[in-house]
């Protein structure tokens, strides 16, 4: 035997026995001093250097390695551990006994060292010289792939379990976020839009496309001001509850009711014609008329004024909102409780 391959003392000697191995010592990968010396005899002497590379992942691989001097580090890649291995641990046994096996780890000297180098052809002579001693290396080998492929389960469903738990947080903050967008465009005391969630919504809407000609409807409370007076805010709030009810239930999918402030409301609906809008603006003063016929004390609802008129996708909200308050200011002037509509568009581009 080489004189450099006298056989390394590493502190934790175990016999050439073939029967006694725990698991942990199996998956270690060190050879027993008889192995070793056995190994060191048949196999080829390799120098190597700090830092030299042995070999990558993923290149094919038809030899193993035992260490006979200095540490070998093998890098698995990703964010898996990478091993030091020592004097008489070997690696890269499944090249030598699958043949063209992928590496799956680099291994880089990690100083200067030698290595024992066996091939097909050496690990023969090792096979007919001692039979016993290779069938023990051989069980060992598999052990340790088996306890590799195990560990490796175990990291999967770690991980999967991780991912799964990401996921849940993930679909728990979308919701989350969701739920926050909804509450910053919506009317606390009503349910319907505020004046945020219109603006968004106009913007979002002009991002898609909006039709070229839809309905304004504005809708004023009338002397809204005395019921807080007379019954006191929460009789108030319940006849804002009221108003936007009547706008919710006129309201289609498409249209969008809105509480822009105080006792001012709007609704904006789909319609191309005078009659299309004025059918939505009747059906509210026609609706608030209606409950205003059922004596309540307190109030539930009081009159209404309402502006509405035709706008283009041309213009902008602030033009939309002049219009259709033009409208709602004549419907005040001329005593509160109707309906205006503005007839002519805005010209202005
Ligand atoms: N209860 C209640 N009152 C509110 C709320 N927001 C604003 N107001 C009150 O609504 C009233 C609106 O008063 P005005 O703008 O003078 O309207 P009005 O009394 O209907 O007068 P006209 O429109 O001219 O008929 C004010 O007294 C505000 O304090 C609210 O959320 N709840």
């Amino acid at each position: 035997m080489n004189r450099d391959m006298a056989v390394p003392s590493m502190g934790r000697e175990t016999d050439n026995s073939t029967t006694t191995a725990a698991p942990t010592d199996v998956a270690m990968a060190v050879l027993t001093p008889g192995e070793f010396e056995l190994f060191a005899e048949i196999g080829r002497p390799r120098r190597v250097e700090a830092g030299q590379v042995l070999f990558r992942r993923g290149e094919l691989g038809t030899t193993m390695f035992v260490i006979a001097r200095g540490a070998i580090v093998l890098d698995f890649g990703d964010d898996l551990v990478t091993k030091r291995l020592g004097v008489r641990e070997f690696f890269g046994e499944l090249g030598l006994l699958i043949g063209d096996h992928a590496r799956s780890a680099d291994a880089i000297a990690a100083t200067d060292g030698l290595l024992v180098e066996l091939r097909h052809e050496e690990f023969q002579r090792l096979v007919d010289r001692d039979p016993s001693l290779v069938s023990y290396f051989l069980r060992r080998a598999i052990m340790r792939v088996v306890l590799n492929e195990q560990s490796l389960i175990r990291r999967l469903r770690r991980r999967n379990q991780d991912l799964e738990a990401a996921l849940d947080s993930l679909y728990a903050t979308t919701h989350q976020l969701n739920q926050t967008e909804e509450l910053i465009r919506t009317d606390d005391l009503t349910g319907l839009y505020n004046r945020r969630g219109l603006t968004l919504h106009l913007q979002e809407s002009r991002t898609v496309g909006m039709p070229d000609t839809m309905g304004l409807i504005l809708i004023d409370c009338d002397r809204f001001k005395q019921v807080n007076d007379d019954h006191g805010h929460l009789v108030g709030d319940r006849v804002l509850q009221s108003v936007a009810n009547i706008l919710r239930s006129v309201a289609g999918p498409e249209d969008i009711a809105c509480r822009l402030g105080g006792d001012e409301f709007c609704l904006l609906v789909a319609a191309s014609t005078r009659q299309d809008v004025m059918r939505f603006a009747d059906f509210i003063v026609s609706t608030v008329h209606g409950l205003l016929l059922i004596p309540q004390s307190p109030p539930t609802i009081c009159p209404v004024s309402v502006g509405a008129c035709l706008v283009s996708a041309k213009h902008e909200w602030n033009d939309w909102y002049a219009h259709a308050d033009g409208a709602l200011y004549q419907a005040k002037r001329l005593g509160g409780n109707r309906v205006h509509w503005q007839d002519a568009e805005l010209t202005s581009a």
